[in-house]
């Protein structure tokens, strides 16, 4: 007997996928080190059971063996990690371009791994509320590739109660199984206790179950009601809804929750995705359809996935607990500031005509962009609560200078060949779905200013795009000139280059270093600049939770502190729209930037006109 398998091959350096038949058998294989430019290979971990699957070779797997796989074709069997006989196309953010389905062969094996459905007295068993979380738009890319994955990772790791129920709720007619399946194939254990993988996934899968139906009436979601109900046993209950579904959706979805599916023994907590809006009025239509639907502000949870980062979260412990950092953050100090959002790849595959509606503007800045500057420059809030911290953040935010278009440079990148010459890159203009004349920005560099006492004149500099050499997000704070340093001569004319720079990397590879001067060891005195380098991967063990994992344990621990208000999201669009407006009536063309390349020249200039380098350059 042979069964299909799919093996979902995730960016992740080291993951582990679940080899999953339709008839509910498990094995478990472990991605090793797939890298951009590499083929993937997988080493199989289950030791328990050899005899097992058999690729279409006919050779069969035994644990420990290594594969590498070419695109859905034949399927090799290779002794070794290094079989790179195909590159790994140019990856995205949780998108499929960074899947690839690999088909082989399976032949039967002894038994089945999953364990017996639990018993509904054993999931209601818990001493805490039931918690019932709902994911809407279940078979979509958001859903299966972050957040079934960050649910199973809280899971795992203890941060979901036992009597928990996963309800994935999708327009397609698919069974409990059949959705267990589908998002089995994305599931990873974290490398440092993984050998209780197996278990876990089978304990998770059992508690996920999967509602069909449509998102225009109620009557489906009745059902998903009623299941829930049941579940939770008629005891205490929360529940969490993710509307993982396209925004044109978002208000019949939440009406039909709250007028069917609200927890009526607990609390109730929404998750909404970006985009929130295209401009101020859209966006307030959007927050105001959530009222009127019946969600109250304290219910909203708007996400933005890179507030859930590691460093991000740091940025305030870093300021707000260390005396050596506190005093310095202020104009007095401070030079300049640089936020730089880059990604050495373009559009993600499926994602064309989304991007094109919205443009590097609204998809990086209004959303990822802005919110990390008002975390960096509020003032220290009253205490860590939600409310605290976001009232200095809308407060921020309203001394933001509107940028007009001369402040502004726009960039689109355009085909390019490969690095060894031999393939063509596509350029913005070739994605699928992207308008064929469009002139949507995927590059834009600005220069901000926060008129307050704290701010005045210090430039924040903005740079987001696709499509540039670098990948990177990090924040560059430039200190101002030692005054009268002893040491200037030593320095020669360029005393900007011997300031100190603190930067902090949010992705990838984590840090934070200060870059100093000091003396070369030795005789004489001659003068470096170094750093101190707090690089996480070296002094910390194990691996950073996905940002999707903290968010969606602070919902269900009812923190908002990295989510945004109302008011706060109304105040990024006040910002922004002006700008826009600007840009799209006047149909102002990008400046054409090379793929891969540094972006457009306009933004060097605009650093220069304004006194400033950019030093991730
Ligand atoms: N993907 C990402 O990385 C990110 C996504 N977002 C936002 O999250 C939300 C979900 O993202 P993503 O999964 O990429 O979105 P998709 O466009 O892939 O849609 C998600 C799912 O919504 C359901 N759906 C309901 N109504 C419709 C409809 N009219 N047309 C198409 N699908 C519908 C479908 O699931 P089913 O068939 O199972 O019902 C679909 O698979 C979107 O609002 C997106 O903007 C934000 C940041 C990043
Ligand atoms: O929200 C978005 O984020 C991704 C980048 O996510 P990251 O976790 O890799 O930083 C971006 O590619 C996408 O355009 C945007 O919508």
């Amino acid at each position: 007997m042979a069964y299909a398998l799919s093996i979902i091959v995730t960016r992740s350096p080291i993951c582990c996928a679940d080899l999953s038949t339709s008839s509910g058998y498990h094995r478990h294989a472990e991605n090793s080190s797939v890298r951009r430019g590499q083929t993937p290979c997988f080493v199989l971990t289950n030791t328990k059971q050899k005899l097992g699957w058999k690729f279409q070779t006919g050779k069969p797997l035994s644990s420990g063996d290594v594969y590498c796989s070419v695109n859905g074709g034949q399927t090799d069997r290779a002794g070794s990690r290094s079989l790179a006989s195909e590159s790994f196309p140019r990856s995205c953010y949780g998108s499929t371009s960074e899947r690839r389905d690999f088909r082989v062969s399976a032949v039967a094996i002894k038994e089945p791994i999953l364990s017996p459905r639990p018993n509904l007295d054993d999931m209601k068993a818990g001493t805490s509320p039931f918690l019932s979380i709902a994911v809407l738009g279940a078979t979509g890319d958001l859903a299966t590739s972050k957040i079934f994955p960050a649910l199973f990772a809280l899971y795992y790791s203890g941060h979901l109660p036992e009597n928990v129920a996963i309800f994935g709720y999708s327009r397609s007619s698919l069974t409990d199984e059949d959705l267990r399946t589908l998002i089995s194939a994305r599931l990873t254990c974290r490398v440092d206790h993984a050998e209780e993988c197996g278990n876990k996934t089978d304990q998770f899968l059992q508690r996920v179950f999967c509602q069909s139906g449509i998102y225009s009436t109620c009557e489906d979601m009745q059902t998903m009601d009623n299941r829930m109900l049941e579940l939770e046993g008629g005891g205490p209950a929360n529940r969490v809804f993710y509307l993982s579904v396209p925004s044109e959706c978002l208000l019949e979805v939440a009406t039909c929750l709250s007028k069917s599916v609200k927890s009526k023994t607990g609390w109730t907590r929404l998750i909404v995705e970006k985009p929130f809006g295209n401009d101020a009025e859209s966006s307030a239509k959007i927050t105001n359809g959530l009222y009127k639907a019946g969600f109250t502000e304290d219910q909203i949870f708007r996400i933005d996935h890179l507030l859930g980062k590691d460093l991000i979260e740091n940025l305030t412990v870093l300021r707000f607990s260390n005396l050596v950092f506190e005093p310095l953050w202020c104009r007095t100090y401070i030079k300049h500031v640089q936020f730089v959002y880059s990604e050495d790849w373009g559009v993600c595959p499926g994602k064309g005509r989304y991007f094109d509606e919205q443009g590097v503007i609204r998809d990086l800045v209004q959303s990822h962009m802005l919110q990390i500057i008002a975390l960096f420059a509020m003032e220290p809030p009253v205490s860590l609560d939600g409310e605290d911290i976001r009232n200095e953040k809308v407060k921020l935010l309203r001394c933001m200078r509107k940028p007009t278009f001369q402040d502004v440079v726009l960039g689109q990148y355009k085909a390019s060949v490969s690095k060894d010459g031999k393939s063509k890159v596509p350029g913005y203009l070739d994605e699928p779905d992207v308008r064929y004349n469009s002139l949507t920005p995927t590059f834009m560099a600005t220069i901000m200013y926060i008129d307050n006492a704290r701010w005045d004149g210090v430039p924040f500099l903005v740079k987001a795009g696709k499509g540039l050499i670098k990948h990177t997000v990090e924040i560059r704070i430039q200190f101002r000139q030692v005054p009268g340093n002893l040491y200037r001569e030593r320095f020669g004319f360029n005393l900007d280059a011997a300031a100190n720079e603190l930067v902090l990397r949010v992705q990838p590879d984590e840090a934070i270093y200060l870059k100093i001067n000091n003396k070369l060891p030795g005789l004489g005195l001659q003068l470096d600049s170094s750093e101190l380098n707090l690089l996480y991967r070296d002094k910390y063990e194990g691996e950073i939770p996905d940002s999707y994992e903290r968010l969606i344990l602070d919902v269900i621990n009812g923190d908002n502190h990295l989510f945004l208000r109302g008011d706060e999201l109304a105040e990024t669009w006040e910002i922004l729209t002006p700008l826009l407006e600007e840009i799209e009536d006047q149909k102002v063309a990008p400046e054409l930037y090379t793929y891969g390349g540094r972006g457009p020249i306009g933004a060097y200039y605009l650093g220069a006109q304004h006194g400033v380098k950019w030093s991730d350059d």
